[in-house]
């Protein structure tokens, strides 16, 4: 049969504007609330829509809204209808020039429509990092597809929908992203169509939250900050589901009864709009502003579909169940959980439905993301670009059948080598002049891939990080530091070396030798970029620039603190001021990253949640400007690991450049934080050598480098020249007049030694049985330790063939009985412990000579 044929449709209803206007006008709403109103009944959050709310929406609909203005907006989308069966199916399809654009359904729900989309279209169009082609249809019965005919289930628009994408659009394959009712759609799509849905993406499930005790019964725990969201499911449905009860059972009566009615219907779904999108609405990433709320009423008004919208309950009254369901497909399934949704279903309940790859809580946002965060919700989207591919070249988790929700790891023994086999010999640690055993040229076939890698998921930055060493800027803020020129040339000269991507310079305005050291360091020609860091003012970014560095980072305080205590200025100033810095820095040709200082916080975590909002929003502005990176400062090393996946994954999906981050190490989480950022999707990371910088300082290059060899070897080991780690640290440590630590990763004096018996045994065997990190690739050695009362026989007998002597292991035995007996007196040297074996040995000897002679 020939497939259906689209046309071309344009939206126009003017003519109902002024019959709908009118209505409006005419509508009396009360004078005043009634005393009841604001009370809490029947254990409700509230009694619906607020008499002053619906009062300003009207007046908002007849003073400022403005349809053929809307109208023309909606236009500029390519609208179709197309007629598949006895339905007539309308759809907004939005075709890439790219010839790998994915094919992608965008699946609406109540009281939403096609313009639930609109915003999250512009979003995946404004990034060709992942092509799409989009195509938005409008649910039957909503918008300008004909209404459901009776019997009609979620199931046949789910039927209708994958004829749309096959049959008449022509893709063989195709992604899907559905919510709220789309999401029921969007499910079954995903089962019945499974290996043409190539991957689905949910931002809502066509299930109702379980109560606490259910998740419990399947041993599903709920993290602290998931409590706030399951509470908060539990109201909506203890509570907020008036609407859903109306409107599957007797929704013909309101559906006459506000059927035109505009002002009824604003009450009816702007209840929804304001309720259930993220409480900051309209502000930072959210386009939920009373306009909008406004266009989506006058859509619903202006094309009479409130009624058949409605009947989208009444006919479908399981279409939201308590009892899950596993989907019958093996494609991927990501899910997006955003603050403010009405209902919570944590990660491993999500992945009781289908093959779960990927799960991300994102802070702001509400029950219509494509409108409360179009951006993040973007960004998650586009992640189907990773997984929509033949099966042979799919993620190694997905093809092992693993979700990534749970960070699953992997563990290869195959990957340790057995074969390896330590020899204890003469070596000198120069650290602490300790004698220490080496290691023979064996040790290299320690795993050069750690069994302990996690599965980095596509936003992962951490096997492609670059760093900003900063030990000339905020290392220059440490107690004890004072660099020369020299010193800072032979720091400057030794970090480019070892392979940093940026090294970072103190301000030239701090004085006029700092000026001058800048000069001096741009002009050496080194391969590593150099910044400079200033203040956010003209002044300071005309004599960075003036300088000829590569880059200059701009940096503002905007805590709170630091507005009433530092610069005094609030954020709209310093929004303004941020934008002339670095549309001057742009204009001069040089490098712009942009900083907040003290960035942790703003967020909700202390001192309200509007401040996100703030400096999302200053972000935006300053990427929308041009800059290259945003910086994300823990200035007090306030942040946990946690907090900063959170905030740096909130600010991925709102800003397109680079992403920096700087970590401050009052509370030990600087390194921490620092991989937590990478795998949250920021780029660049900052540190100082031994992390000095002010106070305690910063992210130590050596630990943070300890930290990335683990996860991402092969990129480390080509990027980094390691083996000059040491020098460097030593360079600088003379510097500043510190020790190396003790306990420092890599190059501490006892990072890399071994000393109880049944540790000394196994490194012996294996090293990599109690070594992360291969010693070598830092150009250290192992030393095993074995001269004390922990010590073991197997450790002694080593030592005794390194010596060149030769013992039965019962005689081995024996000896390390006597070499533990005198460490339990006093601590041993290597060489008491050796005159120990040698005594040993020779009595054998001696003993063995008599019996020969027959004494
Ligand atoms: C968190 C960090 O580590 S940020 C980097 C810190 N680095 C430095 O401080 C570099 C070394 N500093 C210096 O040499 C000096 O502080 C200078 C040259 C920058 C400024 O010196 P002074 O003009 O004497 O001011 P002072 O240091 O007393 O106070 C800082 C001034 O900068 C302003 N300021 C602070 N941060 C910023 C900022 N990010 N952008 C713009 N102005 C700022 C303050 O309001 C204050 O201005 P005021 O003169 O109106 O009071
Ligand atoms: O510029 C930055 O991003 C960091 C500035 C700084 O040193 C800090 O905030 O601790």
């Amino acid at each position: 049969a020939n497939a259906p044929v689209a046309k071309p449709f344009t939206v126009n209803l003017s003519s109902r504007v002024p019959h709908m206007l009118d209505l409006i006008q005419r509508t009396v709403l009360p004078a005043a609330e009634l005393p009841a109103a604001n009370a809490n009944l029947n254990m409700s959050q509230t009694t619906g829509i607020p008499l002053s709310t619906l009062k300003s929406l009207q007046n908002e609909w007849l003073t400022s809204f403005n349809w053929t203005k809307e109208q023309e907006q909606i236009n500029t989308y390519n609208h179709f209808t197309v007629q598949i069966g006895a339905q007539n199916v309308h759809f907004i399809h939005e075709k890439s020039k790219d010839p790998n654009a994915i094919p992608l359904i965008l699946l609406h729900g109540w009281p939403g429509s096609f313009l639930e989309m609109t915003h999250l279209v512009d979003q995946l169009k404004s990034n060709s990092s992942q092509p799409f082609h989009i195509v938005v249809p409008s649910l039957p019965g909503f918008g300008f597809s004909s209404p459901a005919p009776n019997g009609w289930e979620i199931s046949d628009t789910a039927t209708l929908f994958n004829t749309l994408m096959t049959q008449v659009l022509g893709y063989k394959t195709y992604a899907v992203h559905g919510t709220d009712w789309g999401s029921g759609v969007a499910f079954d799509m995903y089962d019945q169509f499974n290996t043409t849905v190539k991957a689905v993406h949910f931002a809502f499930l066509p299930f109702f939250a379980l109560m606490p005790e259910q998740l419990a019964a399947q041993g599903i725990a709920l993290a602290a900050d998931e409590i706030e969201l399951e509470d908060r499911a539990m109201d909506f449905e203890n509570s907020g589901t008036g609407y859903y009860i109306e409107q599957t059972t007797t929704v013909n009566t309101v559906g006459l009864a506000l059927y035109d009615n505009p002002v009824g219907q604003l009450a009816w779904l702007a209840e929804k709009f304001v309720i259930w999108s993220d409480p900051r609405r309209g502000t930072g990433p959210s386009f939920m502003t009373d306009n909008e709320i406004l266009r989506h009423v006058s859509l619903y008004y202006l094309t009479q579909t409130f009624d058949s919208a409605a009947f989208v309950y009444a006919q479908n009254p399981d279409g939201f169940s308590h009892t899950y369901r596993t989907a019958r497909s093996k494609q991927p399934l990501l899910f997006t959980n955003f603050q403010y949704n009405i209902l919570f279903y944590p990660a491993k309940l999500v992945a009781t439905v289908g093959n779960l790859v990927y799960y991300n809580k994102v802070q702001f946002g509400g029950h219509f993301p494509g409108v409360d965060n179009p951006a993040a919700l973007a960004s998650d989207i586009r992640l189907i670009g990773k997984y929509f591919k033949p099966l042979d070249i799919l993620p190694l988790c997905y093809l092992l059948g693993l979700g990534l929700y749970d960070q699953q790891t992997i563990h290869e023994s195959s990957l340790t080598s057995k074969s390896f086999n330590m020899s204890i010999g003469a070596a000198t640690n120069g650290a602490t002049g300790l004698t220490v055993p080496s290691h023979n040229a064996h040790a290299t076939a320690i795993a050069t891939t750690s069994p302990y890698q996690h599965i980095a998921d596509f936003i992962s930055n951490v096997g492609k990080f670059k760093i900003i060493e900063s030990t000339l800027r905020e290392g220059e803020q440490f107690a004890n530091a004072f660099f020369d020129t020299e010193t800072k040339i032979k720091i400057a000269t030794a970090l480019s070396e070892f392979g940093v991507d940026y090294i970072e310079l103190t301000s030239p305005c701090a004085s006029p030798a700092s000026r001058a050291d800048c000069e001096a360091i741009c002009k050496l020609g080194l391969k590593a970029k150099i910044l400079t860091h200033t203040r956010c003012t003209l002044e300071d970014a005309k004599i960075a620039c003036d300088c000829g560095v590569d880059g200059v980072d701009v940096v503002i305080g905007t805590s709170s603190f630091l507005r009433e205590h530092s610069h005094g200025k609030d954020m709209a100033a310093i929004t303004k001021q941020a934008l002339e810095v670095v549309n001057y820095i742009k204009s001069r040709g040089v490098e712009v990253r942009f900083s907040s200082e003290d960035s942790f916080r703003m967020t909700n975590i202390g001192l309200g949640a509007s401040d996100l909002v703030d400096l999302l929003s200053l972000y935006r502005a300053v990427d929308n400007a041009g800059v290259h990176r945003v910086g994300i400062a823990d200035t007090v090393g306030c942040a946990s690991p946690r907090q900063v996946y959170d905030l740096v994954r909130t600010l991925r999906g709102v800003v397109k450049c680079d992403i920096e981050c700087h970590f401050h190490d009052d509370t030990s989480c600087a390194v921490a934080n620092a991989y937590s950022a990478l795998e949250a999707g920021a780029t660049h990371i900052d540190t100082s050598v031994l992390g000095i910088g002010e106070r305690n300082g910063i992210a130590p290059l050596g630990a943070f480098l300890a930290r990335m060899i683990v996860a991402a070897p092969e990129y480390v080991k080509r990027k980094y020249d390691l083996h000059r780690l040491k020098d460097i640290e030593n360079i600088v440590a003379e510097a500043v007049h510190i020790n190396v630590p003790f306990n420092n990763p890599v190059t501490g004096f006892c990072a890399f030694t071994h000393k109880a018996g049944i540790h000394s045994k196994a490194i012996l065997n294996s090293p990599s049985t109690y070594e992360i990190i291969n010693p070598e690739d830092f150009g250290m050695s192992r030393y095993v330790h074995f001269a004390h009362r922990l010590t073991g026989w197997n450790s002694i007998k080593s030592r005794v063939e390194q010596l060149g002597l030769h013992m039965t292991d019962a005689q081995v035995k024996l000896l390390t009985t006597k070499i533990k007996a005198m460490a339990d007196v006093r601590p041993l040297a290597i060489d008491d412990a050796d005159s120990i074996i040698r005594a040993f040995h020779l009595d054998l000897q001696e003993r063995d000579t008599a019996e020969t002679w027959g004494n």
